[in-house]
């Protein structure tokens, strides 16, 4: 992705992030154009960004309408064509299951799936209580299902991230995705794998984005630098886009919904990605400690500043702008996401936008602090979440 100057001023850098985002944008509208497909109903998502943004950063929409996609994007972009064509399909043909095994043969050993689902439900409330809650609205059939894919995510992220993980290795990894391949296939190894392979063969669940939170896990094992805004957007992609493209298919979109499916999957990939920076954004003392950087490099050194700053962890105003930047960029990210909500099925959207307001939050944390994310923790206090749900819900109804 081209980078223009970037610590010049701070209106420069939002015009920057906004240019990079437009960029983005603008060719998932020209690929749209150039293949006529399912953008036949309204690209809620994209027509008013692109007009707010024209508005703001005019030399940024001259070039998004030469630019093409870069390597990143496409892959992504495909991935969200093939699980929107596959919601599309399902739709199509609704009736039984499209896999071939049934709930009997996956439960096979491990005892009732029911309890399988259970015991899913206790990880989800022990580990994510607020959106655990939110869960509570949804039918049993849905609820059930979000949980199991939850805690696979929660069970593949800690084979990198938790009391194991020094023992991980890049074959322990394969050996995890053989193992996802089996459950895909109706062949499950443990009972948590039981409740994930009953959920995908009742809801159109690609298999590509559990692939992909995988490799994400191996680009973990290796890699701690990112030389561009292009290449941190494809490991957000990995180990948070990927959650918003399995769960979508469960939560379901609004039957009376005017938006495009594949919009609405576009909005969701958003709201991983807007979640992942801004936990990078919050983590930048904390990882700069293991010896990583989760910003891009080129960004940094138009912002005039190196990797021994990150790691010196002082607050300058250059920082501080290129802060600014970053947090303008995430919270691009939220607002595509945002738009996305109203589209979804009427119960899905309050635990979603909760945990999206409660999100987007930790960026204002971040400003409060000074942008002083290498010494303080930013972190919404307990009366601002306490807020979000009610107003949240309220939101949802408004929006049904
Ligand atoms: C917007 C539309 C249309 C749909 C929503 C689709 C969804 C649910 C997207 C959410 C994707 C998601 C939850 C990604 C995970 C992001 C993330 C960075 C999680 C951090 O998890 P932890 O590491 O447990 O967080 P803390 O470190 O804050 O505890």
């Amino acid at each position: 992705m081209a980078v223009s100057s970037f610590s010049s001023s701070s209106s420069a850098a939002v015009a920057h992030h906004q240019g990079c985002f437009l960029r983005v944008h603008a060719r998932f509208l020209l690929h749209d154009h150039q293949q006529g497909r399912r953008n036949r109903r309204c690209p809620f998502v994209v027509r008013p960004l692109m007009a707010s943004l024209v508005a703001m950063a005019p030399a940024a929409a001259a070039s998004a309408r030469v630019s093409r996609r870069t390597a990143s994007e496409e892959a992504v972009y495909e991935v969200v064509l093939r699980q929107a064509a596959l919601v599309e399909e399902a739709a199509a043909a609704p009736g039984p299951p499209r896999r071939r095994w049934v709930e009997e043969d996956v439960a096979g050993s491990w005892g009732l799936l029911g309890d399988a689902y259970d015991r899913c439900g206790e990880v989800c409330a022990e580990y994510a209580k607020t959106f655990y809650l939110g869960t509570q609205l949804m039918t049993p059939e849905r609820r059930k299902a979000v949980w199991a894919i939850y805690v696979w995510c929660r069970r593949t992220d800690e084979l990198v991230d938790g009391p194991n993980a020094s023992y991980i290795t890049p074959k322990a990894l394969d050996r995890w995705e053989k193992r996802l391949e089996d459950l895909f296939e109706g062949r499950p190894y443990d009972m948590y794998d039981a409740a994930l392979s009953d959920t995908v063969s009742k809801f159109p669940v690609d298999i590509q984005p559990f692939k992909d939170m995988i490799e994400g896990m191996r680009l973990d094992l290796w890699k701690s630098r990112y030389k561009s805004f292009d290449e941190l957007y494809l490991y957000c992609y990995y180990v948070a886009g990927t959650v918003g493209l399995m769960t979508v298919p469960v939560m379901g979109i609004a039957p009376d919904s005017k938006a495009s499916t594949e919009s609405v999957y576009n909005a969701a990939l958003a709201l991983g990605i807007a979640n992942q920076l801004t936990n990078i954004l919050r983590d930048v003392g904390e990882d700069s400690r293991r010896g990583r950087i989760y910003l891009p490099l080129d960004e940094l050194a138009e912002a005039g500043l190196t990797e021994d700053d990150i790691f010196r962890g002082k607050v300058t105003d250059k920082w501080r702008k290129f802060m600014e930047g970053q947090i303008q960029r995430a919270r691009l990210f939220f607002d595509e996401a945002e738009k996305g909500v109203a589209h979804l099925d009427s119960a899905s959207r309050w635990p979603v936008l909760a945990s999206l307001w409660l999100y987007r939050q930790i960026l204002d944390a971040i400003e409060a602090n000074d942008y002083n994310n290498f010494t303080k923790r930013a972190y919404v206090g307990k009366a601002k979440k306490l807020l979000s749900l009610p107003v949240a819900y309220a939101r949802a109804a408004v929006a049904s």
